[in-house]
């Protein structure tokens, strides 16, 4: 079996040995310009066309979980990857506990009003303030999936009511589920922290614009975790400023790195990272796709598929 890897900033001998070892009798190669030579799989991040274009492979892995950079490319150059080739990204793999880990983290350090001290703090105030009760601190969730799945289980843990917004229902122990289009009004109304989790569609791009953001709780908080685009950074600081938003933290930009004339850097009460929520962990990156391929080449069901026409 012959596998070729093309990842633009990872540790390439790294993964090679461990795909290796993990499938034997397989020979896995780093692609390089000009590489025609057969393979059957490709595992790769933001891959040149000519990589995959006119390749006869079973399928291929998305290093990453999110797949918006690759799906947006074979729009543009349909022929690099035919339908009939299944593409395959990253389900956890590590990253729903780094997703807790943020969540976590960030909903207690507003619920606990550390914002607030910290404003103060620069102030050199002492002054004690009234608790938050966790029955007004609704955690919303915009995308249900594996990584939200993982998150509004973390939080629930901690005693928040949680409830979670996607396009089919959930049956969640605890969780409120809302679906669609016509439920999100009421999915926002009382939610206090919202969370996204969304993939990067045509239909979620610019989804938390100042109208959404407008029908959540007043002093409410945004912590988006999936992707730059799904926000109007423009009516998000609108919201901030009008202080419907109390705070909101930032792992993704519509423009990476954040250019440095953004007003977002210097807003005081936006915190951000730099796209670093959650990491591929190449351990149990590469315990999965060796998993994977082993259950393809068994012809056994597996997930973890894309489905090309939804866009996650
Ligand atoms: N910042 C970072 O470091 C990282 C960011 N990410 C981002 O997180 C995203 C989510 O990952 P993951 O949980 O694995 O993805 P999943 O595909 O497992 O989950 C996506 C969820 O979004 C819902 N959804 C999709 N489209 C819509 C829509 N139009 N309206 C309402 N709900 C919708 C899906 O609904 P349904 O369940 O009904 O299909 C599903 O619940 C990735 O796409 C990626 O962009 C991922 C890793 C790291
Ligand atoms: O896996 C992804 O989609 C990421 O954003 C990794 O940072």
């Amino acid at each position: 079996m012959e596998i070729i890897f093309y990842h633009p900033t990872f540790d390439t001998p790294y993964w090679i040995a461990e795909l290796s070892k993990q499938l034997p009798g397989a020979n896995v190669r780093e692609w390089k310009r000009g590489d025609n030579q057969h393979a059957d799989y490709a595992l790769v991040w933001h891959p040149p066309v000519e990589m995959l274009q006119g390749r006869d492979l079973k399928a291929v892995f998305a290093l990453g979980a999110g797949v918006d950079s690759i799906l947006s490319k074979l729009k543009a150059n349909p022929e690099m990857l035919p339908e009939s080739i299944p593409l395959f990204r990253l389900e956890d793999t590590g990253m729903g506990l780094q997703m807790q880990e943020y969540a976590v983290s960030q909903v207690l350090h507003w619920f606990r009003r550390f914002d607030d001290y910290q404003a103060q703090q620069q102030k050199s105030e002492w002054q004690p303030l009234a608790d938050y009760q966790r029955e007004d601190f609704t955690i919303g969730i915009m995308g249900a999936g594996v990584l939200g799945s993982k998150v509004a289980e973390s939080l629930l843990a901690w005693g928040f009511p949680v409830r979670c917004w996607s396009r089919s229902h959930k049956a969640w122990p605890n969780v409120k589920s809302f679906a669609g289009a016509d439920e999100l009004g009421e999915f926002l109304r009382e939610t206090r922290v919202l969370i996204n989790l969304l993939p990067n569609t045509s239909e979620t791009v610019g989804i938390i614009n100042l109208n959404l953001l407008n029908q959540l709780q007043d002093h409410s908080y945004l912590l988006n975790l999936a992707r730059g685009v799904h926000v109007v950074e423009d009516e998000l600081l609108q919201a901030l400023n009008s202080h419907k938003l109390k705070g909101a933290m930032l792992d993704v930009f519509s423009r990476e790195p954040l250019p440095q004339e953004s007003p977002l850097w210097q807003h005081p009460r936006v915190v951000m990272t730099p796209h670093i929520a959650a990491v591929t962990r190449p351990q149990e990156a590469i315990a999965y796709i060796a998993r994977t391929i082993t259950g393809l080449e068994r012809g056994d069901h597996v997930s973890g598929q894309v489905d090309r026409q939804r866009g996650y």
